[in-house]
């Protein structure tokens, strides 16, 4: 029921001075923005890390009746444009199996201005972010015991070689479409977010157990999350690994995983690091009912 001191004309004229303050404080962030442009230099415009920081502080601070998927997606337009004020950049993403579904997930992420580049094949993405330093790739995140899968061509030591930065959908934005998760890659390099997951590949030569392989790494402390294996021609096995935490080659975890000196287990890469994405219940939790907030 209308309260009966609302009068609409009133309410209207009080949504469109909230509009004007909300267009103001957003141009004033372009202006913060430009400021930390020129701080960056020539350093990367996105960086996943900081964003998922920025979302995740969304979801503590939000309250009352506004649906907090609405509010995240027009954050992350918000970022997404505000790295488009910095420089350029493209997201060639992968239109194989779930093409349609990526494409939204690509554009729920990067938002309304980032370029899109299809593309037919993996290694068409992986070739586009090698080449460019202003490309962004998203690729399904990899199925188990799939043959024939992406993440091995990253399994290489060198600068230009892409990495994993971040995980998508960071917000669960695309409804009906949460169960398809991809990851970005790109040559910039990945940053910790506070609660983030490292993917390593680990090359084994003898038949190793999947249990064996996570009490191994274990030992180096490496908290193994998920493990995903492959079979190479050589007879070798490459292995996937979601391990917990922001691990890089720099890490001593990483050490002490070449430390072991088990002659089963080969080369080690680090294959990136992504922000844990938001949980559906972490969303949910905040309530989207009338009244129930003060
Ligand atoms: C503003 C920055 O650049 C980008 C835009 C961000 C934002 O709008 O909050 C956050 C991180 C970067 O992706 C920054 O690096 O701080």
């Amino acid at each position: 029921m209308a309260d009966e001191k609302d009068n609409l004309d009133d309410l209207r004229q009080q949504v469109d001075d909230v509009d004007a303050r909300l267009q103001k404080l957003l141009m004033e962030r372009a202006s913060i923005v430009e400021r930390i442009a020129g701080h960056k230099g020539k350093g990367p415009v996105t960086r996943p890390g900081r964003e998922a920081q920025v979302l995740r502080r969304i979801v503590e601070r939000h309250s009352g009746s506004f649906p907090l998927r609405g509010m995240l997606r027009i954050w992350r337009e918000i970022i997404s444009s505000s790295s488009l004020i910095q420089g350029h950049f493209d997201v060639a993403y992968f239109c194989g199996d779930v093409g349609p579904i990526l494409r939204s997930i690509t554009r729920d992420h990067y938002g309304t201005l980032a370029g899109l580049i299809p593309c037919g094949s993996a290694a068409q993405v992986l070739q586009h972010v090698s080449e460019s330093p202003h490309v962004i790739g998203v690729l399904p995140f990899p199925q188990l015991e799939e043959q024939d899968s992406w993440w091995q061509a990253l399994a290489r030591s060198g600068s230009d070689v892409p990495k994993i930065i971040a995980r998508l959908p960071f917000g669960s934005m695309a409804s009906g479409e949460d169960k398809v998760e991809a990851l970005a890659i790109s040559r910039v390099k990945p940053e910790a977010s506070g609660e983030d997951t490292s993917f390593l590949v680990v090359e084994t030569h003898e038949q190793i157990s999947r249990s064996g392989l996570r009490d191994l790494l274990q030992k180096a402390g490496l908290e193994v999350l998920s493990l995903r294996s492959y079979l190479e021609s050589g007879g070798s096995t490459l292995s996937l690994l979601e391990v917990e935490g922001f691990v890089t080659e720099a890490d001593k975890a990483f050490d002490a995983l070449n430390a072991l000196e088990d002659s089963r287990i080969g080369q080690c890469w680090f294959l990136g690091a992504a922000a844990v994405p938001l949980t559906a219940n972490a969303i949910e939790k905040k309530p989207a009912g009338k009244g129930k907030q003060k």
